[in-house]
């Protein structure tokens, strides 16, 4: 609910449509969701430097870097979580307008708040990227050593140990890092962007 009154929205003279023909292709938000240590955020950046080796707009909105600015009143409750997703969903609708391809890496365990941003979103502006690695595989990379101090209870509430985790019922694509390799994962989602015509067709 907007707290502030007598707001009126402000056109501009350059919309969306005419950004994304300027650019070439569409725009659109690929929603990477997945479990800690998953594959989100090196996905993210792999196909974010392939698209932009290929002219593509493309930018990276991730998890930690975001909660260091923009996010960083927010913690990790299930409140917390929502308004962190919501405000993420806003900036990267503000992207797509923009005429960019964004990619958000962010954990998003639930199933309502991606819903909500998609909703916010034109029909095929939300792709939705289910990094479903299975959560041993995470635990033994434990890239940050974060699920050693979750398993020493020294954190509590985090996601797959003593927080949810809520699996996409039908996302647009699933990748699984423990049985495909990175390059196989990023060409999976080039192929899908080609093939459904966001950006022009190009190998990866
Ligand atoms: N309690 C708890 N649970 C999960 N994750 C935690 C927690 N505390 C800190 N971290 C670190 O924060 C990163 C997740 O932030 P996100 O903004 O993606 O989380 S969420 O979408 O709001 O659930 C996550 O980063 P990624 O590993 O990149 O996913 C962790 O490094
Ligand atoms: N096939 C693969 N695809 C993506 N990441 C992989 C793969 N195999 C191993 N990894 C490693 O898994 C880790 C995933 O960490 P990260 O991308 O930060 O995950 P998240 O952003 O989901 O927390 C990285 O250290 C990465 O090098």
């Amino acid at each position: 609910m907007n707290k502030a009154t007598n707001i009126t929205w402000q056109t501009t003279k350059i919309d969306k449509k005419q950004r994304q023909a300027y650019f070439g292709h569409k725009s659109a938000v690929l929603w990477f969701t997945g479990l800690s240590g998953s594959g989100k955020s090196t996905l993210a950046v792999e196909v974010e430097r392939q698209l932009f080796e290929h002219h593509v707009n493309s930018y990276v909105l991730d998890g930690d870097n975001v909660r260091f600015g923009l996010n960083q009143n927010l913690g990790f409750s299930a409140e917390d979580r929502t308004e962190n997703i919501r405000r993420i969903g806003e900036v990267a609708k503000l992207f797509v307008d923009a005429g960019t391809i964004v990619l958000t890496a962010f954990i998003s365990p639930y199933r309502e708040d991606r819903r909500r941003v998609r909703e916010l979103l034109d029909d095929g502006e939300f792709v939705e990227i289910f990094v479903n690695t299975p959560i041993e595989v995470c635990e033994k990379r434990d890239v940050k050593q974060l699920y050693a101090k979750a398993r020493r209870g020294e954190i509590k509430g985090f996601t797959g140990i003593d927080a949810p985790y809520e699996a996409p019922q039908k996302p647009e694509l699933t990748i699984d890092t423990s049985t495909q390799t990175l390059e196989e994962s990023v060409k999976q989602i080039i192929d899908y962007l080609s093939s459904h015509h966001y950006v022009p067709s190009f190998q990866s």
